[in-house]
């Protein structure tokens, strides 16, 4: 095995031509994700985590979207190969599963052709073997009496249900890279648990990487190693599980912490709202609604990502030198902070 990552992107930048005019969802992001990891992209809403994890395989729209930089998957270029190996990639060695499995399935066919479909496309196997398989997938992602249930249709399967089945889907060709968007979401509290813990399970078996968008930290501190925190198109903090959640250090980081209920935050999330994608604010894009903002954090461009500790950067200039870090260090958020991530280490 080479030292490679499995995943390597580079000044990835995603804009969309609209009649507001350029809009800038993901403005030169840098990240990548080991074999066998799991990478959370954590973020308020509009602040380009779909859209960056969308770029990767070219799934976001162009036009009107234009994707930049490159992305390296496997040590093979992604940016430049032609669309059709490039939906060979996206169908066998990278898969996506959706916030919405009812929106990614076909109502018209059973949840088993669904599976044995994905099956017969990528890999060399008869249409016995493919129902066997499919059916031993199902059964391994707990829909109970599978082999019946293969001929059910989507809407006889509860939302759960369906998000099991997209998983089976997803690990049909046994795929390096799963990418999920959101996949609790839309499913109540005990469920979401359940399929984090099923996600786990199977990364284990499967071996293969995760990287899971999310605006939930609950949903992070449950199955992240690292965790990228995005705003406004910009990466604002990267480090690992432990290190976002005991000491978080861009603001940023900080105040979507404060919004957990341990520490009494509300639903509604922080105050303000994101900047303008079309025009977005000169200096740190979060200086507008940060309550430690000076005056240098609103000039220049986004201030780059300062190394804390190994592996833990954030971009914000309290972090530069000459400037007093103690100033965003907070010691309020410690000790619960610490509870967190010891649930999220069992
Ligand atoms: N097809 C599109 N055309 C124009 N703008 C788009 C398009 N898709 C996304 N955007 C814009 O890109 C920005 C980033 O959107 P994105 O969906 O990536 O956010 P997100 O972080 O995934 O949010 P959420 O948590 O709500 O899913 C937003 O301002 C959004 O309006
Ligand atoms: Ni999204």
């Amino acid at each position: 095995m080479s030292d490679e990552p499995l995943l390597e992107v580079e000044n990835l930048r995603t804009t969309f031509d609209t009649d507001q005019g350029e809009l800038i969802a993901v403005d030169g992001i840098d990240f990548s994700i080991e074999q066998g990891e799991t990478v959370c992209i954590v973020g308020e809403s509009g602040s380009g985590k779909t859209v960056a994890t969308e770029s990767i395989t070219r799934i976001v729209p162009i036009p009107p979207g234009e994707v930049d930089g490159s992305v390296r998957f496997k040590g093979q270029g992604l940016q430049s190969i032609d669309d059709e190996a490039l939906r060979d990639i996206r169908g066998d060695q990278i898969a996506h599963i959706f916030q919405n499995p009812q929106e990614a399935m076909n109502h018209v066919y059973t949840i088993g052709w669904q599976i044995v479909e994905g099956l017969k496309i990528h890999q060399d196997v008869t249409d016995e073997e493919a129902r066997a398989k499919a059916v031993e997938l199902l059964d391994r992602v707990g829909i109970a009496n599978a082999s019946a249930r293969f001929n059910d249709y989507p809407h006889e399967f509860s939302g759960g249900q369906k998000q099991r089945a997209m998983i089976a889907m997803a690990l049909a060709t046994d795929p390096d890279l799963l990418i999920a968007d959101e996949p609790t979401t839309a499913l109540d509290v005990t469920v979401q648990a359940q399929i984090l813990d099923l996600l786990n399970e199977l990364q284990d078996e499967f071996g293969m990487s995760i990287l899971l968008v999310t605006h939930d930290l609950g949903v992070v501190a449950q199955i992240a190693d690292r965790v990228i925190v995005m705003y406004s198109g910009k990466v604002m903090e990267r480090g690992d599980v432990y290190q976002i959640f005991e000491e978080p250090a861009h603001p940023y980081t900080q105040a979507l912490m404060k919004c957990l209920p341990e520490f009494g935050g509300n639903a509604g999330g922080i105050q303000g709202t994101l900047p303008d994608p079309t025009d977005p604010p000169d200096g740190c894009r979060f200086a507008p609604r940060c309550e430690h903002a000076a005056s240098d954090c609103t000039v220049g461009d986004q201030p780059a990502e300062i190394e804390i500790e190994p592996g833990h950067l954030a971009s914000c200039i309290y972090y530069q030198q000459g400037y007093d870090s103690s100033v965003v260090q907070n010691d309020d958020l410690g000790t619960n902070a610490n509870e967190r991530t010891e649930a999220a280490d069992d």
